[in-house]
C-alpha cells in the first residue's frame, strides 16, 4: 500500500489520493502517444483487433524488440505504457479463443510489462484503471464529455460495442464525481459534529448515486448483448479461477512459476468501494473477500482512499447518535440509491450475460454450433463466471442483499411525513417533483 502524505490536523480531502474534483478517479486527459522509441509497441497495440482477425498478433508480438522501460518517467506515460502492454497481452493470450491458450507470455512483452506494473503498483493484466479510466480522448477537445465526443485510445475485438461498453462505464465514473466530492464533507462534518452539513452532503450524494444508475442505462443503446457475450468478454478475462487457464500464466524472464490474475471488471472501480465503506455496508465473507481482492487491481492511491475512509469515525454511528429525522432520512436515501444501483446492475448483467448464455446453451443442445451465431463464439468455460472470476448471480445478489441490510430503520411517522410531502409536491408540480418523488419511493 502506498503511503499518502497528509497532515492529520488538516481536514480530510481527496487531493492526496489523486482523486480530482473534476474527474474523480478518471485519469485527466490521458496521453495518447509514448516517446518514439516505443513505436513498436504502439504499432501492434493500435491494431490488435485486425491482427487477431488475421491470427497474426502472436507472431507480431514474438518479433517485437525487448524495449527498456527506464525512459518512461511520468505517471501518465506509465499509465499509457500499461494500457498498451495490457491490450497486447489480452490479445496474445486469447487470440485463438478458449481452446488454444498459451502457457507463457514471451519475455519481450512480459519483462517491460512487469516493470511498468511494478512502478504503478498495478498487476500485469488489463484492469478497469487501464481499459476505462486511462483509455479515452475527446474527439473535439473543446467539446462535451459525452458518448458522441469520446473515443478510445485502444480497442479490442467487438467493434462499436467495445467503445460503447468502455465509454458508458467511463460516463458512470463521471456521473459519480459529485457523489465522490461529498465524501470529505461527510467525514469532516462527522468529525466536527456538524449534522446539518452531513445531511446536505448525503442528500447530494444520493443524487449522485441516482445519476450513476441513470448513466448505466447507456449500456443498452451502445452495447450489443450478443457481441458483448460472444466476442468481447473473453478479451477481458483473466487467468485466475478460469477453467481455460487453470495453471495461470508464466511471465517469461520475470518469475519461474506461473502467476494468476483476475480479468478486468468494474468491480475494480473505486466508486462503490468508497460508498460501501462510508455508509458502513458490511459484505458477507466470501463476496467481501472477492471485493477486497479487487482493490489490488486499483491504482494504489485509490485503494488507500478506500482504506482511509474505512478508518474514519463511523457515519452510521453518528447518524444513530444524532437521532435527527432529516439526517437519518438522508443517510437512508444513500443506502436505498446504492441498493437501486446494484439492483439495476443485476438487470444489466442478466441482459448481457445470463440471457445470451441461455441462448448459447439452447443452441448447443439443438446441435447448432455455427459460428454465424455470435453467442456460439463465447467460451463455455466462462458461462457462469464473471471476467473477474466470480460466480456471477449469487455473488451479485449477496452483495445487493448486504446493501439492503445496511439500511437504518426509519420511523413510520417519518415515512408518512415524507409521503405527505411528496403528495403536496405532486399537486404543486414544482421542478423538484421528480427528485422528491424518487426519494419517497426510495424510502418505501
Ligand atoms: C454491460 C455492462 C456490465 C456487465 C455485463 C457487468 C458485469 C459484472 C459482473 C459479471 C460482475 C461480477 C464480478 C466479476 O466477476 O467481474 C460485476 C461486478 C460489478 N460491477 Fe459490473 N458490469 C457491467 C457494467 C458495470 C458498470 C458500468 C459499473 C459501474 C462502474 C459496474 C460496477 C460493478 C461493481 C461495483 C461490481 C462489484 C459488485 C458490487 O459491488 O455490486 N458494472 N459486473
Amino acid at each position: 500500500m502506498v503511503t499518502i502524505s497528509k497532515d492529520p490536523q488538516m481536514p480530510f480531502s481527496l487531493e492526496p489520493y489523486y482523486v480530482s474534483d473534476e474527474f474523480g478517479f478518471i485519469l485527466p486527459s490521458p496521453l495518447a502517444d509514448l516517446p518514439p522509441y516505443y513505436q513498436p509497441w504502439m504499432d501492434i497495440a493500435r491494431n490488435v483487433p485486425d491482427l487477431i482477425c488475421s491470427h497474426t498478433l502472436r507472431s507480431h508480438i514474438l518479433k517485437m524488440p525487448l524495449l527498456n522501460t527506464h525512459s518512461l518517467k511520468s505517471h501518465k506515460e506509465l499509465r499509457l505504457a500499461h494500457l498498451t502492454l495490457s491490450v497486447m497481452t489480452m490479445g496474445y493470450v486469447w487470440q485463438e479463443g478458449q481452446n488454444e491458450t498459451v502457457k507463457m507470455l514471451p519475455r519481450n512483452l512480459a519483462i517491460p510489462y512487469w516493470e511498468v506494473s511494478q512502478c504503478l503498483g498495478l498487476p500485469p493484466i488489463l484492469t478497469h484503471a487501464d481499459a476505462v479510466l486511462a483509455n479515452w480522448k475527446k474527439r473535439d477537445p473543446q467539446g462535451p464529455f459525452d458518448m458522441e465526443n469520446l473515443e478510445l485510445l485502444f480497442t479490442l475485438p467487438g467493434g462499436d460495442s467495445v467503445r460503447g461498453f468502455f465509454m458508458a462505464t467511463l460516463l458512470v465514473e463521471l456521473a459519480a464525481v459529485p457523489a465522490i466530492r461529498t465524501i470529505p464533507l461527510v467525514i469532516n462534518g462527522v468529525q466536527s459534529g456538524d449534522a446539518e452539513t452531513v445531511t446536505r452532503a448525503l442528500e447530494e450524494m444520493s443524487q449522485g448515486i441516482q445519476d450513476m444508475t441513470d448513466t448505466l442505462k447507456l449500456m443498452h443503446a451502445n452495447v450489443e448483448p450478443e457481441v458483448f457475450y460472444g466476442i468481447m468478454r473473453i478479451y477481458l478475462s483473466g487467468w485466475k479461477d478460469n477453467l481455460c487457464m487453470p495453471a495461470g500464466l508464466m511471465y517469461e524472464g520475470v518469475h519461474a512459476e506461473p502467476m494468476e490474475f483476475s480479468g478486468a471488471s468494474a468491480a475494480q472501480s473505486s466508486l462503490i468501494h468508497c460508498l460501501d465503506e462510508l455508509l458502513g455496508i458490511k459484505h458477507e465473507a466470501k463476496s467481501g473477500a472477492f471485493l477486497t481482492r479487487m482493490r489490488n487491481y486499483m491504482p494504489p492511491a485509490h485503494k488507500s482512499l478506500i482504506q482511509d475512509i474505512s478508518l474514519q469515525p463511523s457515519l452510521r454511528g453518528f447518524v444513530q447518535k444524532q437521532d435527527s429525522e432529516t439526517l437519518t432520512a438522508a443517510f437512508q436515501l444513500c443506502v436505498t440509491k446504492l441498493l437501486a444501483f446494484r439492483s439495476y446492475h443485476i438487470n444489466v448483467v442478466s441482459r448481457f450475460i445470463t440471457l445470451p448464455a441461455a441462448r448459447a446453451r439452447k443452441l448447443r443442445n439443438q446441435g447448432n454450433h455455427s459460428q454465424k451465431e455470435t453467442v456460439n463464439r463465447a467460451p463455455t468455460a466462462l458461462e457462469e463466471t464473471g471476467t473477474g472470476g466470480s460466480g456471477i448471480m449469487s455473488f451479485l445478489k449477496t452483495v445487493r442483499d448486504s446493501t439492503r441490510d445496511g439500511s437504518l430503520p426509519l420511523d413510520n411517522r417519518v415515512i408518512q411525513k415524507r409521503l405527505n410531502g411528496a403528495q403536496l409536491q405532486k399537486t404543486q408540480h414544482t421542478p423538484k417533483q421528480t427528485h422528491l418523488q424518487t426519494n419517497t419511493e426510495a424510502l418505501l
